[in-house]
């Protein structure tokens, strides 16, 4: 696979050397004919069911590989902690370019401080720097035989998704949802442990349902006492970032979502609530079994 502008013959500078088929997942393995999303209010599995189609010729000899999924949203929906636990899940990697500009932004090389001014005023990059990155990574990936990915944080711009699915079949689009007061609220909370880069929220949110909808509340995700000591807050989330970031996204990040679910690949997913209400429901409506989380919930 390459990750290229235009035709595979204009690409020179953005490229990305896929990943070898390796036997990498674990439980679950994505047939590439199979899976098909209602993506009109009209469609009787809209919003959150991810159907299979009808047996066709196709369908018979499926292609078997891992998945290849996309998580939008907008920042500090949850696409991180969401996209983390179906990496484990799944056995596929979890890439977020958020991470792979804040590990560049930290690093000394030349980029670190041209994008330490954008991501502190809450801008995007831009596309050639985040290609060139999300290249590396499914690079060095492919190199370690991963297959598959869930991206989160990327494609982030209509032209991101034209240069991604120019290479690549994504199956599946995953758009979190959530009233965006609680958006800011669970934003303004966030905590990082800066030893073990754990993620944690300390808002504590309870919110009367609007429209006919139910109350959603979300309760802390507290932090062991080993880390507590050590939170630190990003730099991008405070209120006044947040709402660029919150602007930025409506303007250039929504006809992504759009494009995605003209082309029948979109699951809307509104969150219920925290982790334990949502999480359920995401799997069912991925039509997934998490047995680990039975288990444990037995045990
Ligand atoms: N696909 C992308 N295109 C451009 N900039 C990006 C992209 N992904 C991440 N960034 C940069 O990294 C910052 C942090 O991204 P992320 O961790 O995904 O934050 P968010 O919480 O806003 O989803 C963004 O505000 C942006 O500056």
């Amino acid at each position: 696979m390459q990750l290229s502008e235009g035709t595979p013959a204009a690409s020179s500078t953005l490229r990305l050397a896929g990943p070898p088929p390796a036997p990498q997942s674990r439980r679950y393995r994505y047939r590439d004919d199979e899976l098909l999303v209602a993506s009109s209010p009209k469609d009787p599995r809209f919003p959150a069911t991810v159907a299979r189609k009808a047996a066709s010729p196709a369908a018979a000899t499926p292609r078997q590989r891992n998945v290849q999924w996309v998580f939008l949203g907008c920042p500090g929906v949850g696409k991180g902690t969401y996209a983390s636990r179906l990496s484990s899940l799944l056995g596929v990697p979890h890439i977020a370019t958020g991470d792979l500009v804040r590990d560049e932004l930290n690093s000394s090389g030349p980029l670190s401080k041209q994008l330490s001014e954008l991501v502190n005023q809450g801008k995007l990059v831009s596309d050639e720097i985040i290609i060139n990155l999300l290249s590396k990574r499914l690079e060095d990936g492919g190199a370690k035989g991963e297959s598959g990915f869930i991206l989160d944080g990327f494609p982030r711009t209509v032209r991101q998704a034209e240069i991604l699915d120019g290479v690549t079949d994504i199956d599946l689009v995953i758009n979190l949802k959530l009233r965006e007061d609680i958006i800011l609220e669970k934003c303004l909370g966030r905590r990082i442990c800066s030893q073990c880069g754990g993620n944690f929220n300390i808002a504590n949110i309870n919110i009367k349902g609007e429209n006919g909808k139910p109350d959603i509340s979300m309760a802390p995700l507290l932090p062991p006492s080993h880390c507590s000591s050590k939170l630190i807050t990003r730099s991008d989330d405070t209120e006044e970032v947040v709402k660029e970031r919150l602007r930025i996204y409506h303007e250039l990040s929504e006809p992504v979502e759009e494009s995605y679910r003209k082309q029948g690949k979109l699951l809307e997913f509104e969150l219920p609530g925290g982790i334990p209400e949502s999480w359920p429901k995401l799997l069912q409506a991925l039509n997934l079994d998490d047995h680990d989380d039975k288990q444990s919930a037995a045990a």
